[in-house]
């Protein structure tokens, strides 16, 4: 079988083995010619599929996006078609929901304040969302949660409306879907009105899809408020997000949230799975033994960590200052916003740390936000 794939999707060559050669590709440039004759199809977010793409090929089994979002692809067109799709739902939240609380702590260090003492609200409650939700939670934040959606579908958990989060949270973090129609659209769900009724000291989060929120009219409100905070992973217009924005933004990565190596090789080994499926191949759990060892694979605490001993701990995994200090160098040198992404040091997940702890305290909380425990 002729496997046409992402250049930057780990691991894809060796999980794909089994079922054909694989040829990686530059997601973004990928052009009708080059798909002429492939049976599959892996793709990332950067990959417009539509028939514009489509059009030399007529020997495609499948597509699959090794992402959550599925805005890149016009699946209306593929069900015509009769071709299998699959994304990879869920692969990268643990990811996000990682990236943004450490977000936050640093957010907190930066301002000289105290996460805990913060009301969080949370726009979509799907798998990013929860995930963020989970870290707050085990650490003894206040959140609340907004998704109309999930209220409807009769979810348990108890839903707020947007405008109830905008007045009452301190901060604000993102992960809807980009919709432009439906009963929730959320193309522009934080608009110059919502963005101006953010509370004295709010911080905002986008991990989802830039133009969630109009980016011309957080320019402008931002330039009136410098008491909001901003964290932006995502970017209306990426690759080139706006210039005048990025000095403005606290915290700037270029649509990295989601890049864990376990993210990654998830959203590979589910592509995989779906693929065998349509095959009438008996799936394989590919994931086992992939992974390397961390390089710090164990730390033994003396104490209960404060807030500032825990952001050191994250920082570990994760330090999400080196990736914003790459960002404003670089994104907007021809092709840097994508060079960024290419080149990301794929990070690690707390799973990927054991901590040995001291005697006389507890470390629950930190095993549910995420971290492994180990006996001495
Ligand atoms: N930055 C990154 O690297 C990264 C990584 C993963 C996902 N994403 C983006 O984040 C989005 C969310 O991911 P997910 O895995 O949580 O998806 P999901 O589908 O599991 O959850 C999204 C939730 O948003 C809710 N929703 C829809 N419209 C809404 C509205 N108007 N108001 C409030 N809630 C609404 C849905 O009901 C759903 O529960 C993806 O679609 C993708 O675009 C970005
Ligand atoms: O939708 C998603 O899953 C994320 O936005 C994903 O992390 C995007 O990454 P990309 O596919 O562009 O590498």
């Amino acid at each position: 079988m002729k496997i046409i794939a992402d250049e930057n999707m780990p691991y894809v060559e060796q999980v794909f083995a089994d079922i054909g050669e694989v040829s990686l590709v530059n997601g973004r440039q990928l052009s009708a010619e080059q798909l002429e004759g492939a049976d599959v199809l892996l793709v990332r977010s950067v990959t417009q599929v539509n028939a514009q793409l489509l059009a030399h090929n007529d020997s495609l089994k499948f597509v699959g996006s090794a992402t959550i979002g599925t805005d890149h692809i016009d699946t209306q067109l593929l069900a015509q078609k009769g071709i299998p799709f699959s994304n990879a739902p869920g692969c990268n939240a643990i990811a996000v929901g990682e990236y943004a609380f450490i977000a936050m702590l640093e957010l907190a260090a930066m301002t000289g304040s105290s996460l805990k003492q913060r009301t969080v609200g949370i726009v979509g409650a799907g798998n990013t969302g929860s995930q963020v939700a989970r870290c707050l939670e085990a650490y003894g934040v206040k959140t609340l949660l907004c998704d109309p959606v999930l209220a409807a579908s009769g979810d348990s958990r108890e839903f707020h409306s947007l405008d109830q989060l905008i007045a009452s949270c301190d901060v604000i973090s993102l992960h809807v879907p980009l919709t432009k129609d439906g009963i929730e659209p959320t193309w522009y769900l934080l608009d110059e009105a919502r963005l101006s009724a953010l509370k004295p000291d709010a911080w905002l989060l986008n991990c989802c899809r830039g133009e969630v929120i109009d980016n011309r009219a957080l320019i402008r409100v931002k330039q009136q408020r410098a008491d909001l905070r901003l964290v932006l992973d995502v970017w209306e217009g990426e690759p080139n997000p706006m210039p005048e924005l990025v000095p403005l933004v606290d915290i700037a990565t270029p649509h990295i949230a989601g890049y864990s190596l376990e993210g990654k090789a998830r959203g590979t080994t589910m592509l995989h799975s779906a693929l065998s499926q349509v095959l009438n191949i008996e799936p394989e759990n590919k994931l086992d033994g992939l992974l390397p060892v961390h390089v710090f694979s164990r730390i033994k605490l003396e104490n209960q960590p404060d807030e500032s001993a825990l952001l050191q701990l994250c920082r570990l995994i994760y330090d999400l200052r080196d990736d914003d200090r790459k960002f404003r160098a670089n994104y907007a040198l021809a092709g840097g916003f994508d060079q960024l992404r290419k080149n990301h040091t794929h990070r690690r997940e707390f799973s990927a740390l054991a901590l040995v702890k001291g005697s006389g305290f507890e470390v629950d909380w930190l095993t549910k936000l995420g971290f492994s425990g180990a006996s001495l």
